[in-house]
């Protein structure tokens, strides 16, 4: 079949709204617009083509981004955009840079730990790119005195830098703190004295996260302004005076708690983009089952395939509406400090901590497991997942990595527990700790299949799995006598109680989710499909927790399989629909296995003999090389 829609029998089964549901996935339907003007904006425009990124070589790749982000940068000027529109542009330019950190995290840090005078100095100037930052907290070694390594931005571009430093005055050490310092030269670019700056080379894949000048830094007798120290959590005045305002401490880390928010965003985004690819190419693909001479199965029939394919489906949306959530968390909290209420900070940084560590590692192992699914074809560059995979993957690293973050919740897990004894209830998503009686003795009542699928049912046991394996964890710590190190040697077991509790989290959302009011025919029914797949394939892959922990016995672990066997029949049907929901362009997806007409195999032949390589019959280096070889073969054949 050549043209046309080789995935209309597909779109034809789908049992809902899928315009309906397009808008649930954007947030609104503001959301929705925005989204959908954009991406075809930047779909359009030829400046930013994306195919040829493996190819380039790492100067020829970073001048492009450049060339790229100055591009969108003028369109933005030029049509006008707001801060929403101009941020979903860059989001589809899909091409990390140098823009990602200025606005990502240069901006933020200075929003929220400059005083309004610095605010007002150094925001405007930033807004507008004539000043150009990054945010430089990692060091080569260890300790806040050797080289800053790795800030994004920081090697060829950035003109300043929020660094974080100790502060010293009158000899004693006032910890951690955030500087706003001038790296470069306005007028030429070329280093200020004192500073020694480049890019630390080549990262995992080519093209990929290679489009970031990530950087060095060193300081030789550099001088800060004493006003460009970030002042809203702590002062020094002219007269050298150190002082604190009446707020926590930890503020100085409120750009994390910001930029981890988005990354749990940022997650669904990477996995349903993944999903898209693979659940469109298992409707394409045909292999074996052929009956009486009729067509292959197409391979999403398979059901090995949907139950590696459908949870991450199912995982994509749970994503999507924990981040939409985060998002409302980390308003409410920003409202709430204004206000003097640092009440739900360190809920706010558990959870912020937590559900980036969670899902950014089951998005990288997400995207690896989209590319299995492609067989073969997914190694090719020209399906997008090598490339989404080398550019997604340090996410589990960056912004602290993954199982550091769990261990600070595991703390805050620990901590909530021993205040229990002292009469402070819990709220918000530790509430549930609060029952920690009945949990620790209740008692699943599933007795049939169909028992999985209440809400009630799968909370119950997410909740009491979570209360065992952190109240086990506090049981033990109480036998040692130093708390660090019975932390130190429970750690592992710790980091496994701080994972339940964050996936509690994620499902409970969900819940919540659907029972809010959701327009749109069967649009609600398929979410609920999705939000029960998802649970009882985490009540499957950790059965080990549940069944050791006593929350439910062997009988209920297998009635939960069987149940999500049934639910991947429900999913089956409106599969590509649930994928078209995620409203990606071609360009965005860059790959030609998850192409909206599913016209995938002229494509990959086409772009095949589009390879530089393929430009002569006989490649460069056949002379110098081969033909000898060839002819030395003769020679020995015929002694
Ligand atoms: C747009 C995306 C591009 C991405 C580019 C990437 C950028 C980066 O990677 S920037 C560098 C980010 N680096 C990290 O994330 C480092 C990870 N390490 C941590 O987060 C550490 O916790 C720490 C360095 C922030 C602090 O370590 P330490 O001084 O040892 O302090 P403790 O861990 O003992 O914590 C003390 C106290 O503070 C609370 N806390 C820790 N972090 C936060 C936070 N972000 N917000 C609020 N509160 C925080 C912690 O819970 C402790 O509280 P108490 O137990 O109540 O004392
Ligand atoms: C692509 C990329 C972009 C980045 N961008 C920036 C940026 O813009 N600005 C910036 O400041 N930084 C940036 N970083 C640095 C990043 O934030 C750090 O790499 C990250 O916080 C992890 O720190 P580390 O590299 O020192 O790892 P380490 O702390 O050395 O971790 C090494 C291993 O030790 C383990 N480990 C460490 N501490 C503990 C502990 N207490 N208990 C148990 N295990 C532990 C870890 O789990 C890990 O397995 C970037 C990194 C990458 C990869």
């Amino acid at each position: 079949m050549e043209g046309g829609d080789h995935l209309a029998h597909e779109r034809k089964k789908a049992q809902f709204d899928v315009e309906a549901m397009k808008i649930v996935w954007a947030g609104s339907r503001h959301a929705f617009e925005v989204s959908d003007r954009i991406s075809k904006l930047v779909a359009s425009d030829p400046a930013f083509r994306k195919d040829n990124r493996p190819m380039l070589s790492r100067k020829e790749l970073f001048k492009n981004t450049l060339r790229k982000a100055a591009y969108a940068w003028k369109r933005i000027i030029e049509l006008r955009l707001s801060e929403e529109e101009a941020s979903k542009l860059r989001f589809y330019v899909d091409e990390p840079a140098f823009t990602d950190l200025h606005w990502g995290m240069f901006l933020p840090a200075i929003k929220g730990q400059g005083t309004e005078e610095q605010q007002q100095k150094w925001l405007p100037l930033a807004y507008k790119m004539q000043i150009i930052g990054c945010y430089a907290q990692t060091e080569l070694g260890h300790g806040s005195n050797s080289s800053k390594w790795w800030p994004g931005g920081l090697g060829k571009i950035s003109t300043h830098a929020v660094v974080y430093a100790r502060l010293i005055t009158d000899g004693q050490d006032h910890g951690v703190h955030g500087f706003i310092v001038q790296l470069r030269s306005l007028d030429d670019h070329s280093p200020l004295p004192g500073i020694t700056v480049g890019d630390i080379g080549m990262k995992f894949g080519n093209g990929a996260y290679n489009t970031m000048d990530n950087g060095v830094l060193r300081f030789d007798h550099v001088r800060i302004p004493r006003d460009q120290m970030l002042m809203k959590v702590s002062q020094v005045s002219r007269e050298g005076k150190y002082s604190q305002s009446n707020v926590p401490r930890q503020l100085v880390y409120g750009t994390m708690v910001f930029v981890r928010q988005t990354i749990v965003a940022d997650a669904s985004c990477a996995l349903s983009r993944a999903v898209c690819i693979a659940t469109r190419y298992s409707a394409v693909r045909r292999q074996f089952g052929s009956q009486n001479g009729g067509p292959e199965t197409q391979v999403i029939d398979y059901k090995t395939q949907q139950s590696r394919l459908f949870p991450l489906l199912a995982s994509a949306y749970a994503f999507r509406f924990v981040g939409e959530w985060l998002k409302w968390l980390y308003t409410d909290v920003t409202q709430r400090l204004q206000a003097n209420d640092f009440s739900t900070l360190p809920e706010a940084h558990a959870c912020t901590a937590g559900l980036k560590s969670l899902t950014t590692a089951a998005t990288a192992d997400g995207i690896e497991e989209c590319r299995k699914l492609c067989g073969g074809h997914g190694y090719l560059c020209s399906s997008g997942l090598p490339e989404l995979f080398a550019v997604y993957v340090p996410a589990c690293t960056y912004e602290g990595d993954n199982t550091v973050l769990l261990l600070q919740v595991a703390r805050f897990l620990v901590k909530t527990l021993s205040q229990l004894g002292s009469g402070k209830q819990p709220v918000g998503t530790t509430a549930y700790m609060g029952q920690v009686e009945h949990l620790m003795q209740c008692h699943c009542n599933v007795q049939k299949a169909e028992d999985w699928l209440k809400p009630a049912v799968i909370l119950e046991a997410f909740e009491a799995r979570s209360a065992r394996m952190s109240v086990a964890c506090a049981k033990n710590l109480s036998k040692f006598t130093n708390p660090e190190e019975g932390f130190a040697e429970l750690s592992g077991d710790l980091v496994e109680a701080a994972i339940a509790h964050c996936q509690l989290i994620i499902v409970s959302k969900f819940i919540e989710k659907l029972q809010q009011d959701i327009p749109g025919k069967g649009v609600k029914q398929q979410l609920g499909v999705l939000c029960n797949i998802y649970a009882l394939f985490l009540l499957h892959k950790h059965q080990g927790d549940f069944l050791s922990t006593g929350c439910i016995t062997p009988k209920q672990a297998y009635l939960a399989n069987e149940q999500l066997r049934a639910l991947y029949s429900q999913a089956r049907p409106n599969a590509i629909a649930l994928v078209d929901a995620f409203n990606y362009t071609d360009h965005y997806l860059g790959s030609i296995l998850g192409c909206y007409d599913g016209n995938v195999y002229p494509k990959l032949y086409e772009a095949a003999w589009k390879d530089p390589l393929n430009d002569s019959v006989v490649p460069d280096g056949y002379r110098e090389y081969i033909w000898p070889m060839l002819k030395q073969q003769l020679r020995t054949a015929r002694l």
